[in-house]
């Protein structure tokens, strides 16, 4: 891929970034295929729960909601003023008004229907008493005790909130699916709606694999290191709508390795694993899954870092084999595993949000994988498209790269050289 036609193809969807892997390794998976499988072999969970409001938020719908009512639930006034009727501004103003009434927020306007020339004072948020059609602004009018005179001809409807402009009755808020986010929540809320049905948590369980890992806080021996993946996958997958457990580590032996997956097989939604992918004599998961009857549908992926991430299922379960590699444990759990396990939920799959950004640096890569290099945003160009400083590449076990980024730079499969100006997607971190 040559310069301009990587310049076009970052602006198009992944799978055209994501020409899958090259001649030489044919048996890969490009990304977007995988992610397809990994979504495919994923089992929506039907079991819901009703919960009240507080409890309700950052969870799943679980069936569709419609609007009991409309919203606004009735007329009222977008400002501190003066309800008026726009038919009595003929000819030149000003024009004088007798105030003779007065509504404020939660009155109930006393229902008696007023003169021409009459007006009512009124303020925000209460209701429009009949035969109103305009509310001047309180600063636009000259009051005199029980009158008032103002030289601004207001227009049909103006500070005017409509019932129905926000939503109407009975039209389909949230699909099942949606997550309540606070602006949901607060809309479900405003419709007097107080227990929601949501999907109830999917249960995940994590197990990290390593005969070197310790525990931070513990004493290490020669060749040992502390356990990070079990805290950043812990971290990462900290959503209302989860239920993680961490399961622990264990070493590097295939009877370990069987007997904890096999523990987990039955009580879990999602069984994430960390380390142990690869072909090694000491990587034992992909055979502990076979013993424990699982089988595996997403295997090799054609990309950079995370090559080993493995999908598949196990009983009734989904199973996730992340690689160790730090690095990797964490582009291919938000990448490739993270719309499997959204899936679960009922979430439906979106396009990770990503912008055009321009590189400051230049690199060769290997054709025929999909590369994440994690980024920091460095100012704009003179176009103002932001500018990407790399924060390290060569190793997928270093931390420091990932820790220090506000994202990642996705580098097409096909491309081979990375210049500077050149454009790139852009996929900032959800912070
Ligand atoms: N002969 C081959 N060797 C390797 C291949 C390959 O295709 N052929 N693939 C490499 C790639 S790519 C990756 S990624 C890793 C994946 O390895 P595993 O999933 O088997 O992971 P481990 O070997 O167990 O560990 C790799 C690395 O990460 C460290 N690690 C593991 N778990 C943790 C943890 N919980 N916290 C912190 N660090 C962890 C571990 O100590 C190793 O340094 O395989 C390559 N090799
Ligand atoms: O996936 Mo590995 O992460 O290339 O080291």
């Amino acid at each position: 891929m040559n310069f301009m036609s990587a310049n076009r193809a970052v602006l198009s969807d992944l799978a055209a970034l994501d020409c899958g892997p090259a001649n030489a390794a044919r048996s890969m998976l490009s990304v977007s295929d995988a992610v397809t499988r990994a979504i495919s072999l994923s089992r929506p969970l039907t079991a819901s729960e009703d919960l009240d409001l507080f409890s309700a938020a950052g969870r799943v719908v679980a069936a569709d909601i419609r609007s009991p009512c409309a919203l606004p639930r009735f007329d009222h006034s977008a400002m501190d003023g003066f309800a008026v009727r726009s038919s009595d501004f003929a000819g030149v103003g000003p024009w004088t008004f007798s105030i003779a009434d007065r509504v404020a927020a939660g009155d109930c306007p006393s229902g008696r229907i007023f003169e021409s020339g009459e007006a009512v004072e009124i303020f925000t948020g209460a209701m429009i008493p009949v035969g109103f059609d305009a509310v001047i602004i309180r600063e636009k009018c000259s009051r005199y005790d029980r009158q008032f005179t103002t030289a601004y001809r207001p227009r049909p409807g103006e500070n005017i909130r409509k019932a129905g402009e926000d939503v109407d009755h009975d039209t389909l808020m949230f699909k099942a699916g949606t997550v309540l986010t606070p602006h949901r929540i607060a809309l479900l809320a405003a419709t007097g709606l107080s227990r929601i049905s949501v999907v109830r948590k999917i249960r995940l369980g994590i197990i990290t694999t390593g005969s070197e890992l310790k525990e931070p806080g513990e004493p290490l021996a020669a060749g040992q290191i502390y356990n990070s993946n079990r805290y950043l996958l812990t971290s990462m997958l900290s959503l209302p709508w989860l239920e993680v457990r961490d399961l622990g580590s264990t070493p590097d032996t295939i009877e370990a390795t069987t007997d904890i997956i096999h523990s987990a097989s039955t009580d879990y939604d999602i069984v994430v694993t960390s380390g142990g992918m690869s072909k090694g004599g000491e990587d034992h998961v992909r055979e502990a899954l076979t013993r424990c009857g699982g089988s595996l549908g997403v295997l090799d992926v054609a990309m950079r870092p995370g090559k080993p991430i493995s999908i598949g299922t196990l009983g009734s379960a989904l199973f996730i084999g992340l690689p160790g590699n730090p690095m990797a444990a964490a582009v291919t759990l938000d990448k490739i595993a993270l719309p499997a396990i959204r899936t679960v939920a009922g979430i439906a799959y979106q396009d990770p949000v990503w912008m055009p950004a321009v590189s400051d640096f230049a690199l060769r890569k290997k054709e025929g994988r999909l590369e994440f290099v994690p980024v920091r945003l460095r100012g704009r160009d003179a176009s103002g498209t932001p500018v990407l400083e790399m924060l390290g590449r060569g190793s997928s076990g270093s931390l420091s790269p990932m820790a220090l980024a506000d994202g990642l730079a996705i580098l097409p499969s096909e491309l081979v050289t990375v210049e500077p100006g050149m454009l790139l997607r852009f996929e900032p971190f959800a912070m």
